[in-house]
């Protein structure tokens, strides 16, 4: 099949436009945050995550990142308020890391980059039928963006990273019951909120961008069982780290990112 896009130096985020051309449209992800430059919208109502009744199914190498997916067949799972105004439902989580250090993030603070981040995304299932209908829509997609500084090891994220081994290469999947992902939220909800896209191809503009001020703190050993998992499958002989899976910030080109918080 022909090339499929990565994060090589052929295929990587500066080629993605030849395939994607929105790769260069006007609400694209990810950005700069430059606080001095957000807005504080008191009227903006935090944002409530209902995360009670969680049901993940699967554990899953997808050749770009690892994935942990959910049982979207109802309303068990949903993040509500803040800029949203249904109720999104999540569909899956994954993260983007760096090979080293304490760049992998896609979004970053004033130039600042963190080891990784983690997205929570969420699919508008008040008005879209499908999510596949829903990440077409400009108001289809609600992503939660956290991002994961170096320090002391983090107890939920064990159970993840304790999971890597049976999904090393490109395609696999493992059953993954029961995780639920609260635990990998922060002390505090305060967000920036801006509208953008899906920060891998298709590269769709129908993201509502939620991202956490407060990263989370996950040990540099939990981060390197995350380079263990390789971009390529089981079959091929050219075996790659699955690291520096992040598409770098892309332009403001005049979007307004409103703060949470003062
Ligand atoms: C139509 C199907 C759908 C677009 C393809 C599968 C999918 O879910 N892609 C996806 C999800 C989230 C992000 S991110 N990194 O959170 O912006 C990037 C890509
Ligand atoms: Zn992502």
């Amino acid at each position: 099949t022909g090339r499929h896009w990565g994060y090589g130096e052929e295929n990587g985020p500066d080629a993605w436009h030849k395939n994607y051309p929105i790769a260069h449209g006007n609400r694209q992800s990810p950005i700069d945050i430059v606080p001095e430059d957000t807005v504080y919208d008191a009227s903006l109502p935090p944002i409530f995550v209902s995360y009670d009744h969680c049901n993940s199914i699967n554990i899953c190498n997808n050749g770009h990142s690892v994935t942990v997916e959910f049982d979207d067949t109802d309303d068990k799972t949903v993040i509500r308020a803040g800029p949203l105004d249904n109720a999104y439902r999540l569909k899956q989580f994954h993260f983007h890391w760096g090979g080293k250090g304490s760049q992998g993030s896609e979004h970053t603070v004033r130039g600042k980059t963190y080891a990784s981040e983690l997205h929570l995304v969420h699919w508008n299932a008040d008005k879209y039928k499908t999510f596949g209908e829903a990440a077409a829509a400009p108001d289809g997609l609600a992503v939660l963006g956290v991002f994961l500084e170096i320090g002391d090891e983090h107890r939920g994220l064990h159970k993840i990273t304790d999971a890597l081994y049976m999904v090393k290469f490109k395609g696999r999947v493992a059953d993954f019951k029961g995780f639920n992902p609260k635990c990998l939220l922060p002390n505090s909800l305060h967000f920036w909120t801006y509208p953008g896209s899906l920060t891998t191809p298709p590269l769709h503009e129908s993201v509502t961008w939620i991202v956490l001020k407060e990263p989370i703190i996950v040990s540099e050993k939990q981060m390197g069982k995350f380079r263990m998992l390789l971009f390529s499958g089981e079959e091929e002989e050219s075996r790659k780290c699955m690291e520096n899976n992040f598409r770098p910030p892309q332009p403001l080109k005049g979007r307004k990112v409103l703060a949470s918080f003062d």
